[in-house]
């Protein structure tokens, strides 16, 4: 599961153990973007502050793991580089899954190689709001014929929680508390994260 995780938060740990659940899956790797390619205009937290909280936050499940291949490289992190080199590393016979939010699938035209990528890795896309669920269903339907992509949509209840909306409560003064691991909350007060 790609994801900027700045920082973590209680969505994207449901997703996760929602895709191990119903996929039984043998584990959730955790893969924080080094250089996100649709996230340029913003300045991203220090990967080693990413990559603090992902520890604290999975470090009491032992089927999440957290991996720095994208943090490791030097430009910017492409999923189809990833996928790529996650498949060699772990062989034929593993099957690998891109666990995706909607709102970042529904863009995947805009990705690098994408109708490569589609035909190369299986993705489980999770329901979030700000969607149009319709032209997502038309695009999983279209991807599925023309590329003989391997998509699975799971339906989740809306969590209205995202790393945005986290950032902003903390710099006007709110409160982030049931958003996010309490391990997470204290670690970002304590290195007076997202302040400015
Ligand atoms: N509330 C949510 N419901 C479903 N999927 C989510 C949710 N929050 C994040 N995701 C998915 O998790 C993955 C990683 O998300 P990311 O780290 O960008 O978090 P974010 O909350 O969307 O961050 P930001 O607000 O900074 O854009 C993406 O595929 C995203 O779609
Ligand atoms: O490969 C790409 O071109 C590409 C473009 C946009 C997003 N992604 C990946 O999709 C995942 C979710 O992205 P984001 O921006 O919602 O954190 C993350 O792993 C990104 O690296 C990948």
């Amino acid at each position: 599961m790609g994801g900027t995780f700045d920082p973590i938060h209680f969505a994207h740990l449901f997703i996760a153990q929602t895709a191990l659940d119903r996929l039984e899956l043998n584990k959730i790797i955790f893969i924080p973007t080094g250089k996100p390619p649709h996230k340029q205009e913003r300045l991203i937290t220090d990967s080693y502050n990413r990559i603090d909280m992902l520890n604290l936050a999975t470090k009491s499940n032992p089927k999440f793991e957290i991996s720095s291949i994208e943090i490791n490289r030097e430009k910017t992190s492409y999923t189809i580089d990833t996928i790529k080199e996650l498949q060699l590393y772990y062989g034929k016979d593993t099957d690998i899954y891109f666990i995706t939010g909607t709102d970042a699938f529904i863009d995947i035209e805009s990705w690098k190689e994408y109708k490569e990528l589609l035909s190369i890795a299986k993705f489980i896309v999770m329901t979030r709001q700000v969607l149009n669920s319709e032209l997502l269903d038309e695009k999983i339907e279209l991807f599925i014929k023309e590329y003989g992509a391997n998509i699975t949509k799971i339906e989740i209840p809306t969590l209205d929680i995202s790393s945005t909306d986290i950032r902003r409560r903390i710099r006007e003064g709110n409160s982030i508390k049931y958003l996010l691991p309490e391990s997470v909350e204290k670690y970002i007060l304590k290195n007076r994260l997202y302040i400015d």
